[in-house]
């Protein structure tokens, strides 16, 4: 198949002409460039987010970590991750692969499978991209374009001492899922089945790994709300993002250990492997919920704002003064401090996350 018959066989016929109606595009794929029609905003003005990320084989997976359908999902989801990120409506994307020589076509095509099965999934019309060969490695980088109300986009640089900080999701689980597929993975070339997993009781690990959810509706809930300081993606892990947030906010953040969410599934396999979990918690990655700051008036009510629409909102810590930087709290017996007020122990943690050039 050339190159042009094969973009036909990943994408011909695979979204529905209403999707992309409904995003305003009048020309997608097969032309120089997509047309699409700037979207009216429906109350006031709107302004594009726009934003680009990678995965590279054997850096982002390997071929025992995910299939192809899970690298196409994970591709556009982290796109999808950095919209939400800025409390916007995720709506475009361009999709650049360099594929091996040695890659059949139907593996590409199923990587177009779970890509757009995620574009579905978050409504996101897919409207072009680019093809190459690459000599060893597969590379996928989708270009993600949203919109989001004018002046309305949340930074990281807002918080402010006494807020709180808040995650949408568990963190941790990504890292685990990983840490038991590079195990299990070493026998074969194929993606480790699910079934494996579900044997050893780490599929929830794994499913987090290979087709995280970005907290799209989560990240409109709060941002409708206004009082939403802050907000960053967690892709390297929930040390790094903190200290983004503290850098570009000046503050310092303060993490209670007891408060972080640690799924049981994550605790249990920790255990299992005599490892901490709060290794993975911090400096894991690859969680695609958000970390944010806000007030701390509107934290509880967001909180159950959010219990009510079905999404979990966890408070984990405050907002201080000071220089840049993010502390965690443990308490002596774990209860996270309270009427009895146990003993507190502070320790600034490091910026350390994944670092492709560490
Ligand atoms: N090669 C590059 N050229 C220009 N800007 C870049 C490049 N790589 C990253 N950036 C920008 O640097 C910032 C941090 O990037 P990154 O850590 O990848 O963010 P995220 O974790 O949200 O994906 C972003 O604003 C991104 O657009
Ligand atoms: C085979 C394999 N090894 C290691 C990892 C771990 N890993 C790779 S990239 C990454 C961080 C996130 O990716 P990055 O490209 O930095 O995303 P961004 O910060 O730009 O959103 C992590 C934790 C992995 N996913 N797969
Ligand atoms: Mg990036
Ligand atoms: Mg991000
Ligand atoms: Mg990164």
């Amino acid at each position: 198949m050339d190159e042009f018959a094969s973009i036909r066989h990943w994408t011909d016929g695979r979204q529905a002409a209403e999707r992309q109606r409904a995003q305003g595009v009048v020309i997608g794929i097969g032309d120089d460039a997509a047309v699409v029609e700037a979207p009216p905003g429906e109350s006031g003005a709107l302004q594009w987010l726009l934003a680009v990320d990678t995965m590279v084989e054997t850096v982002h997976f390997n071929s025992a970590t995910m299939s192809e359908a899970d690298v196409g999902w994970k591709a556009l989801a982290a796109n999808v991750s950095d919209l939400a990120a800025m409390g916007g409506v995720p709506r475009h994307a361009l999709v650049s692969v360099s594929v091996p020589r040695s890659w059949e076509p139907a593996r590409m095509r199923r990587l177009y499978d779970g890509l757009y099965a995620c574009a579905e999934h978050y409504g996101v019309a897919v409207i072009g991209g680019d093809t190459t060969s690459s000599p060893a490695q597969l590379v996928v980088a989708v270009t993600a374009v949203g919109t989001v109300g004018a002046g309305k986009a949340i930074s990281r640089a807002g918080a402010k001492p006494g807020d709180i900080v808040f995650v949408t999701g568990p963190v941790g689980m990504s890292a685990a899922g990983l840490h038991w597929l590079l195990a299990a993975g070493q026998s074969g070339d194929e993606a480790v089945p699910l079934a494996a997993a579900q044997a050893a009781g780490t599929a929830s690990l794994v499913q987090a790994h290979r087709r995280p959810s970005p907290s799209v509706r989560a990240a409109q809930l709060l941002a409708a709300r206004g009082t939403v300081t802050s907000l960053n993606d967690v892709s390297d892990g929930l040390a790094s993002e903190a200290w983004e947030i503290a850098g570009a906010s000046s503050v310092k953040l303060a993490l209670r250990k007891s408060q972080l969410p640690v799924s049981g599934s994550l605790a249990a396999y920790a255990h299992s492997c005599g490892l901490d979990p709060l290794d993975w918690l911090l400096y894991g990655g690859e969680d695609y919920v958000l970390l944010g700051t806000i007030s701390a008036e509107d934290a509880a009510p967001a909180k159950s704002a959010m219990a009510a629409e079905g999404m979990p909102m966890y408070l984990i810590g405050s907002v201080e003064p000071g220089e840049p930087g993010v502390d965690l709290i443990r308490t002596a017996d774990g209860s996270g401090g309270g009427a009895g007020r146990p003993k507190e122990r502070r320790e600034p943690i490091r910026p350390k996350g994944y670092n492709h050039f560490a």
